[in-house]
């Protein structure tokens, strides 16, 4: 018998009708200072996404994107509204299942990798899953399993300064893909990589979203960055004031979208984002 299910719109036109949303963001506002200095960060975002999709959040400086995905990733707190992971409200999380639920269920790629210098990339990548208490035994075979496909076997004995910039974001791959979350949140994954090294990462993203089932949220002020998404949503003045779906356009044509709203807004590629 066929259903009805409530999807948005751009998930249902990927064709993730019938999908519950990974991700749920309800109406958030987050507002930073006091009553003498008042920041409205955010002021009304609500969007969902939906297992398998790899959505970027562009906008001009200042716009909220940071505030957004550090919310979701709860480093920071929403002055009202509610974000559901998996149909979970995490606004409401307490201490413990807090950091349980970052450890599980989400993954972190930031601009500079920010792995631990006296570790190894084997035991950059095995530290979420040695936290957790896995067995040895499977914490090798994960750890190598992820490292192979995203292509950093042969810099697993090395530690981060003896990696270059590239090795050392796909090493940050591989430690935010380990686990399997329901989410990968990258920030300006490209921000402090060359052209080559960041072709390399984006590659590397598409691939953890296409072959591996990531479902990704990126923020980035990058259009080339950008067109490796399925959707994008872009955020002004803690709204969100547009958002353009790749659908069956190639990826230099989804460029040339992503352009037109840039300009649109008013700035050149990397500062307009
Ligand atoms: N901790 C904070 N305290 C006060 N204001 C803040 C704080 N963090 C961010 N803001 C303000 O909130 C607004 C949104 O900032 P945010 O960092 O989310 O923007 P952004 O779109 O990520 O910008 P950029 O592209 O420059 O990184 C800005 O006006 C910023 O000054």
């Amino acid at each position: 018998m066929a259903e009805t299910f409530a999807t948005p719109r751009s998930a249902a036109a990927q064709g993730a009708a019938g999908t519950r949303p990974i991700l749920s963001v309800r109406q958030i506002e987050k507002v930073y200072g006091n009553r003498d200095s008042i920041t409205h960060a955010i002021n009304d975002i609500s969007f969902d996404v939906m297992p398998g999709e790899f959505v970027g959040i562009m906008g001009p400086s200042g716009s909220g994107k940071t505030t957004l995905l550090n919310c979701v990733a709860t480093i920071d707190t929403v002055t009202s509204g509610h974000i559901l992971v998996d149909g979970r409200d995490i606004t409401s999380l307490r201490a413990r299942a807090l950091s349980r639920f970052r450890r599980d269920d989400l993954g972190f790629i930031f601009q500079d990798s920010n792995l631990l210098d006296t570790l190894t990339g084997f035991e950059n990548i095995a530290l979420a899953l040695t936290i957790k208490g896995e067995r040895p035994a499977s914490v090798r075979a994960r750890v190598e399993q992820t490292a192979a496909a995203l292509g950093v076997s042969e810099v697993l004995g090395k530690r981060p300064c003896q990696m270059s910039g590239g090795q050392r974001q796909r090493v940050a791959a591989a430690r935010a893909m380990v686990a399997d979350p329901k989410l990968v949140l990258a920030d300006e994954p490209t921000g402090a990589l060359d052209s080559r090294s960041a072709s390399v990462i984006l590659d590397t993203l598409s691939m953890m979203n296409g072959r591996l089932g990531a479902t990704i949220m990126m923020v980035t002020h990058d259009s080339f960055a950008a067109s490796f998404a399925s959707r994008i949503l872009f955020i002004k003045d803690g709204a969100v004031f547009n958002e353009i779906l790749r659908g069956g356009l190639s990826r230099a044509e989804f460029f040339g979208r992503i352009m037109e709203v840039v300009t649109f807004l008013g700035g050149d590629v990397r500062d307009a984002g």
